[in-house]
């Protein structure tokens, strides 16, 4: 039997300051470990810290996309009303169609946590048969944002025929409804 191929997920931190080593990328690891508590099914990190550049965060996204053939990837930071805040463009830019139903409900969700929730202009799209999630840069962001969003996201890659991620039950539920 063929061993079942790790599902690939792309982590992309956007961020200027960690990009050039001014800070450590906590936000971009709280991913990959939000990601591993999550699941149980093999998965692969594939991990880019860039610069808030429009051109740069579209590259990486297709080059994660089109050539990693990742299912999924996760972007913090870049989400804000700053000047250099650009990565909900970037990723509108690089998508087919648009899900505006992540942005809605982990703005809604991190409004429990702090006001300032709707400064981010989070949003996620298709390219292809990937997902592409905007969370904002804050470190504390992240666990919040994806405790929000994850239970929709397994079943979301069933239906673009993606690998089948396999969660702990006991961490987060994933949610797929029966066949009638
Ligand atoms: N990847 C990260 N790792 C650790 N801390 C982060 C990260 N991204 C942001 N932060 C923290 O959250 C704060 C607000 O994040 P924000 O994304 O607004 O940064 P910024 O002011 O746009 O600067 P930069 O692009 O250089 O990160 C930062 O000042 C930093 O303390
Ligand atoms: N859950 C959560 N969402 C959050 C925050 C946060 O601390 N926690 N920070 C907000 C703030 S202060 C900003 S400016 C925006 C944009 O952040 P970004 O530019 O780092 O993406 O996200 C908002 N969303």
């Amino acid at each position: 039997m063929k061993a079942e191929q790790p599902a690939r997920i792309g982590v992309v931190t956007v961020s200027d300051r960690a990009s050039a080593g001014v800070y450590d990328d906590i936000s971009g690891r709280a991913i990959e470990s939000t990601l591993d508590d999550y699941l149980t099914s093999p998965w692969q990190a594939f991990y880019r810290l860039i610069p808030d550049e429009k051109e740069v965060i579209e590259a990486t996204l297709r080059e994660l996309v089109d050539d990693e053939n990742c299912c999924l990837v996760v972007t913090t930071g870049g989400t804000g009303p700053a000047e250099r805040d650009v990565t909900p463009e970037a990723t509108e830019a690089v998508c087919d169609r648009m899900m505006p139903g992540f942005g809605e409900l982990m703005r809604a969700e991190s409004l429990k946590y702090v006001p300032t929730a709707i400064l981010s202009r989070q949003t996620a799209g298709l390219r292809g048969s990937s997902l592409i999630v905007n969370l904002p840069g804050k470190p504390k962001a992240i666990r919040q944002c994806l405790d929000a969003v994850f239970p929709a996201i397994p079943y979301c890659i069933d239906l673009m025929n993606g690998p089948y991620l396999e969660c702990d039950e006991s961490v987060i539920q994933p949610f797929r409804p029966k066949k009638s």
